[in-house]
């Protein structure tokens, strides 16, 4: 039998994999016929109707496991029609349903389901399923990280020459970020790596540090939802995660470096132009 209160999360890990697997169908089935494209915050921020299904199968399907009123959501869709976006100390999924939502309308082969659990505000585990290549990618704090259950580890490479980076452009096409970001991307291929790339989902890019497939990814203006699972497991396969000036990594501040070790996150960092974004959950300006 089960012991609940020894091992409190597994079932809802278990229970997380069957959900993402489930929603990555529908993704995959949605991907099939022809997709309607909505705009959210401008005309570059894409949402189907299948974000926002797929968001209700997942949110509805761990209310009814776990009952409504103790645990708690954020969810992209949910925030993008005016739910909170805050982190408490309660049990609390932290979910983007499709993360790559441009590929999926272009039919760009890497969209994820992204779903996470913090207790504490520290994160339990999370559950990273790249649908279209059928990869299921989970950790739990402490129990190390896994491929279609398969063990992972980042790479071991030290030396900034040999590596590849990956980074995203994000959707604020302001002239002074979008500069800053290019000027980052240029200082960090001069440096120079391998190669700089970007799937176009940051939950993909952190598993792909996970893998050792890459280095190191990093972005600023990602939310809470795109890295709280991948954050798990790229840290359960041996990788860091700091802020993009070195400080602490902090899950609201919608700024990450994630990394196989300290020696190429501080690297990056050097070259990192930092801008400043929101912090998910602050109020809004009144336009
Ligand atoms: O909105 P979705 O869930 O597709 O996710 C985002 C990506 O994860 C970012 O890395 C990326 O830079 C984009 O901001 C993209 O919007
Ligand atoms: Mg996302």
């Amino acid at each position: 039998m089960e012991n609940h209160s020894e091992d409190p999360w597994q079932r809802a890990y278990d229970f997380a994999v069957e959900v993402a697997r489930k929603a990555g169908e529908e993704i995959r089935k949605a991907g099939e016929s022809e997709i309607k494209v909505m705009t959210k915050s401008c005309i570059v921020d894409l949402v189907t109707k299948t974000d926002e299904r797929v968001e209700k199968i997942i949110i509805g399907s761990l209310k009814e496991k776990f009952g409504e009123g103790t645990h708690c959501f954020i969810g992209e869709e949910s925030v993008a029609k005016g739910e909170p976006c805050i982190l408490t100390d309660k049990p609390t999924w932290i979910i983007d349903p499709v993360d790559g939502t441009t590929n999926f309308v272009h039919r760009f082969p890497f969209v994820a389901v992204s779903i996470a659990f913090a207790v504490n505000k520290q994160l339990e585990f999370g559950v990273v399923y790249s649908c279209l290549e059928d990869k299921m990618y989970k950790a739990r704090r402490g129990r190390g990280a896994f491929c279609n259950d398969e063990p992972i580890q980042v790479s071991d490479v030290k030396d900034i020459h040999k590596s590849i980076i990956m980074s995203e452009y994000g959707i604020d096409r302001s002239p002074d970020k979008v500069n800053k970001i290019f000027t980052t991307m240029q200082k960090i291929l001069c440096i120079p790596v391998h190669g700089l790339r970007g799937s176009g989902t940051a939950a993909t890019n952190m598993c792909l540090v996970a893998t050792g497939a890459v280095e190191a990814f990093f972005e600023i203006g990602i939310h809470c939802w795109d890295i709280a699972a991948g954050a798990v497991i790229v840290q359960e396969a041996g990788g860091i995660l700091l802020d993009v000036d070195g400080g602490p990594f902090d899950l609201m501040s919608r700024r990450m470096v994630c990394a196989n070790n300290y020696i190429i996150a501080k690297r990056i960092i050097k070259e990192i132009d930092v801008f400043t974004a929101r912090r998910d959950g602050a109020p809004i300006p009144k336009q």
